[in-house]
């Protein structure tokens, strides 16, 4: 198993589809789980807020089993998905906040970056969360400037070192 980490906006959903391709392996998204099950992320948080979520994101990554698994930025947050990615292999994409300006403009499928502040509170989630990245990571990738081919070339050959 596979499971690309990072902030929001770095890329997990799109690069590790390309990865799964590249690998010839399957690929899965826990946020596109919990939405096929509970509605779209947006309304899970209006309706029953962040931590439910997390419970629907725990459910989902343990029920992910094959192939290369994009997670959402803030399911490393639980001890139990933390556990969970340890046994897999890990990559972890970061972005820089200029990059991520680019990236979230008009966002609004990510409630945590629905108001006019998303910049300041993108940066802030980071920063919470980065020693957490750093922990689980084998592979670490700087995304910014790069398509999604580069970083995909940039991951494959540190995977076959591990
Ligand atoms: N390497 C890249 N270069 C330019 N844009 C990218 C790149 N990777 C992802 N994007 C774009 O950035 C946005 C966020 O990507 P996404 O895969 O949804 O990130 P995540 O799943 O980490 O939140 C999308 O609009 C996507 O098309
Ligand atoms: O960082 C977060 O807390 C979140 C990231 C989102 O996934 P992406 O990282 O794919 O945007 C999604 O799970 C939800 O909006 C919460
Ligand atoms: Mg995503």
């Amino acid at each position: 198993m596979i499971y690309l980490i990072g902030p929001m906006a770095s890329g997990k959903s799109t690069v590790g589809r390309s990865l799964a391709t590249a690998l010839s392996t399957s690929f899965a998204d826990s946020d596109a789980a919990v939405v096929a099950h509970h509605g779209t992320i947006p309304e899970i948080f209006a309706a029953h807020g962040e931590q439910h979520f997390r419970d629907l994101e725990v459910q989902a990554l343990s029920r992910l089993r094959t192939g290369v698994v994009a997670t959402g930025g803030g399911a490393v947050l639980r001890e139990e998905n933390q556990q969970l990615l340890s046994r897999g292999t890990v990559v972890y994409l970061e972005l820089s906040p200029q990059g991520a300006a680019e990236r979230i403009k008009a966002d609004s499928n990510r409630p945590l970056l629905a108001g006019d502040e998303a910049l300041t509170v993108w940066a802030s989630v980071y920063e919470k969360r980065r020693p957490i990245y750093e922990m689980l990571a084998d592979v670490h990738v700087k995304v910014d400037g790069k398509s999604v081919l580069q970083i995909v070339e940039e991951i494959l050959p540190q995977l076959n070192q591990l």
